[in-house]
């Protein structure tokens, strides 16, 4: 008997460019702040990359130099498709993610998770539902890190303040059970950095933080 096809996945990373990212970072310096934020980027999507799930990869940003370099990496980019509204902007990347692979499953995942193994978004990713929306809490359980939802109609996004009830109003199933640190680790602040620095982070965050003397 033929085994069912297992579940496929693409993931959508909106990253903010880096000039104007990371606020919290901004006692560090702005060109630390700037390529910490780049550094997160790069590490995020390339633990996305490398999802045994994860077939397709789209980061959605505005800064050119960026994009370059995530291109280089062999991931697809677009620009933001509305300024200043990053759900807005999720659901138009969304909206082409399914015109270019209809069989994809989608996924919002957050740029700064640093300390992301490919293996904890599989985990994460196959924990859930065929028929909701579903979203994983943060560290701090009051945001969000990653929106899943299993086709374009029901992939509604409500990143910003205190996502996570957000999501819970919204009816979104909570991906709960699963052990998912590095998954859940964004950083917004020092302490965060020092959290995810412990879980252990990408190559590119590792440099940045080694120079920097973090
Ligand atoms: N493309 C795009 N990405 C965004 C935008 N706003 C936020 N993001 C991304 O959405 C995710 C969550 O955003 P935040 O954690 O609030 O990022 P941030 O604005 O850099 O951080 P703070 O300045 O500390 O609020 C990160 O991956 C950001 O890069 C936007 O307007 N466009
Ligand atoms: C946008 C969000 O992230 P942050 O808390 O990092 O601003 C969120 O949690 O929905």
């Amino acid at each position: 008997m033929p085994s069912a096809p297992t579940v496929r996945f693409a993931v959508l990373v909106p990253v903010k460019p880096p000039a104007f990212a990371k606020s919290r970072l901004r006692d560090l310096g702005d060109d630390a702040r700037r390529d910490l934020a780049t550094a997160f980027a790069v590490d995020t999507v390339t633990a996305a990359a490398a999802c045994p799930l994860v077939d397709r990869v789209l980061v959605v940003t505005d800064d050119h130099v960026l994009a370059r370099g995530l291109a280089d990496l062999g991931v697809d980019v677009i620009p933001d498709g509305t300024s200043d509204d990053l759900n807005g902007t999720l659901a138009l990347a969304a909206a082409e993610m399914h015109r270019r692979r209809p069989d994809l499953r989608l996924v919002a995942l957050c740029a700064d998770l640093p300390a992301l193994r490919p293996e904890e978004l599989a985990h994460a990713l196959a924990a859930t539902p065929a028929d909701a929306m579903a979203f994983v809490a943060d560290a701090d359980g009051i945001g969000t890190t990653a929106v899943v939802a299993p086709s374009l109609a029901l992939f509604h996004p409500a990143f910003g303040p205190a996502s996570r009830q957000r999501h819970l109003d919204a009816g979104a199933h909570e991906v709960d059970g699963v052990d998912v640190p590095t998954l859940r680790r964004d950083v917004d602040d020092r302490d965060d950095l020092v959290e995810a620095l412990r879980l252990g982070v990408g190559r590119s965050t590792s440099l940045v933080t080694t120079v920097l003397g973090l």
